[in-house]
């Protein structure tokens, strides 16, 4: 059956830093989506036109709350959904002390299925819908995140994390070994609609040569799979990278001499990179994920946007839990928005939601089923509700547009905010009881 979701329908048409803010930006007041049984959008307007046109469509009436995109997240580990907040370190230190510790706890298959479904649960229940993930380095591990996504209804992009250098041996791979068991997966995944792989190297200093060899194997024997991995994100990591491969330019040219660049990777953080090495990611059409939290948290320093995008870079956002501190893509963006002041870059509510749907579902190659309302991509959605906060209700109350009122909600949005997230016209959150 038909159905009509009715509230304030907000979402992005098109990027609005290659064209202009004011016409990307659509807001339907008293708007609705119309949604077949599939779970596709068929429509949006006036809810009045659209009620009229489909008398017989059943009817979610959601009052003045919000309507925005389902959001997606571009970079988050799934073995560090328990390790969120460990105080005081630098990268390097900081993957020692509290991450691999914390990773190796995925080895035990029954704990990972738990946490499994509650990460996939968090991330529903901050409005994520699509998200590129660190997996495990345990098979079984990222086997049990794949399972929870399909069931819980998340959009999911992941892969084995792979490492043979410089960390407790249980997380490391053979380069074999690595690549018998991300062809299993990626079997899996390919007969799974929703699911995608990415052939995850953890970034230059966890991987061998032979390590990079092998991912480079895997992305040519199966051209659908993404890339994912690190880049630049701190300096003492830079230093040690330069030590580690004299032979390189760069840190980028580690990974573009192993040929792991493409419009398929995925580059998160980038913070310290220089005009080459942006020049080059241009030229190779990689995308790079922002993930201000993190990068403020552990101290890196601070992403600049202006850099990548006057290069055409395609860059999508990321919460990067376990450095990061939101789960959620919505909150990430008012740090976005606090980082990209540093550089008097001022973001408005058009380019923060952008940001946070649609060019995550460009950069990632989704952005025919997800990333805005376009008749005929997938009903992924949450709705925002304000009912509960009365202070920021009387916020919103003086705001002289629904424009303003979106980027006070792209600034001040939290979790409780969320009254449900659907995904391909599914109700994911809260779930549905049979
Ligand atoms: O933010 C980060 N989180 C990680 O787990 C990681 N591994 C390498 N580099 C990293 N950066
Ligand atoms: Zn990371």
């Amino acid at each position: 059956m038909k159905r009509l979701f009715l509230g304030i329908v907000a979402h992005v048409l098109e990027n609005p830093f290659t064209g202009s803010a004011e016409d990307c930006l659509e807001i339907i007041e008293d708007g609705a989506l119309l949604a077949d049984e599939h779970g596709k959008i068929l429509a949006r307007g006036p809810k009045q036109t659209l009620m009229a046109a489909h008398p017989d469509a059943e009817i979610v009436d959601f009052g003045d709350d919000w309507l925005l995109p389902g959001f997606v997240d571009g970079h988050v580990h799934f073995p560090q959904v328990y390790a969120t907040a460990a105080y005081g370190h630098h990268l390097l230190d900081w993957l020692q002390t509290s991450v691999f510790p914390a990773e190796l706890a995925f080895a035990d298959e029954a704990f990972a299925v738990v946490a499994a479904r509650r990460f996939v649960h968090q991330l529903l229940r901050m409005g994520t819908t699509t998200a590129l993930v660190f997996g495990s380095q345990f098979t079984p591990a990222t086997r049990a995140l794949f399972e929870a996504a399909r069931q819980q209804g998340l959009r999911l992009i992941s892969g084995l994390t792979l490492m043979d250098l410089d960390a407790p041996a249980r997380l490391l791979h053979t380069p074999q070994s690595a690549y018998d068991e991300c062809r299993q997966l990626i079997r899996m995944t390919e007969k799974t609609p929703g699911l995608y792989y990415a052939v995850t190297p953890r970034f230059a200093l966890s991987c061998s040569p032979a390590m990079m060899d092998v991912c480079r194997s895997l992305i040519e024997e199966f051209p659908d799979c993404y890339l994912q991995t690190h880049i630049n994100e701190n300096l003492d990591e830079i230093e040690a990278v330069k030590a580690s491969f004299p032979e390189a330019h760069n840190y980028l040219d580690v990974y573009a001499r192993q040929g792991l660049l493409s419009p398929r990777t995925v580059l998160a953080h980038s913070v310290h990179s220089t005009d080459a090495e942006l020049d080059r990611m241009a030229e190779l059409d990689c995308r790079v994920c922002h993930c201000p939290a993190s990068n403020m948290y552990l101290g890196s320093g601070i992403f600049n946007l202006a850099r990548h995008l006057e290069r055409r870079i395609q860059v999508l956002v990321g919460t990067d839990i376990g450095a990061g501190t939101n789960f959620s893509i919505l909150e990430e963006l008012s740090d976005v928005y606090k980082a990209q002041q540093m550089y008097d870059m001022r973001l408005g509510a058009a380019k923060l939601l952008y940001l946070g749907t649609l060019a995550g579902a460009e950069a990632l190659h989704l952005a025919g089923e997800t990333g805005n309302f376009a008749e005929g991509k997938s009903a992924d959605f949450v709705v925002l509700s304000s009912q509960t906060d009365l202070c920021f209700q009387e916020r919103l109350a003086r705001c002289t547009s629904r424009k303003d009122q979106l980027f006070a909600w792209l600034n001040m949005f939290r979790p409780s905010h969320l009254r449900a997230t659907y995904s391909g016209g599914r109700l994911v959150i809260p779930e549905e009881r049979p």
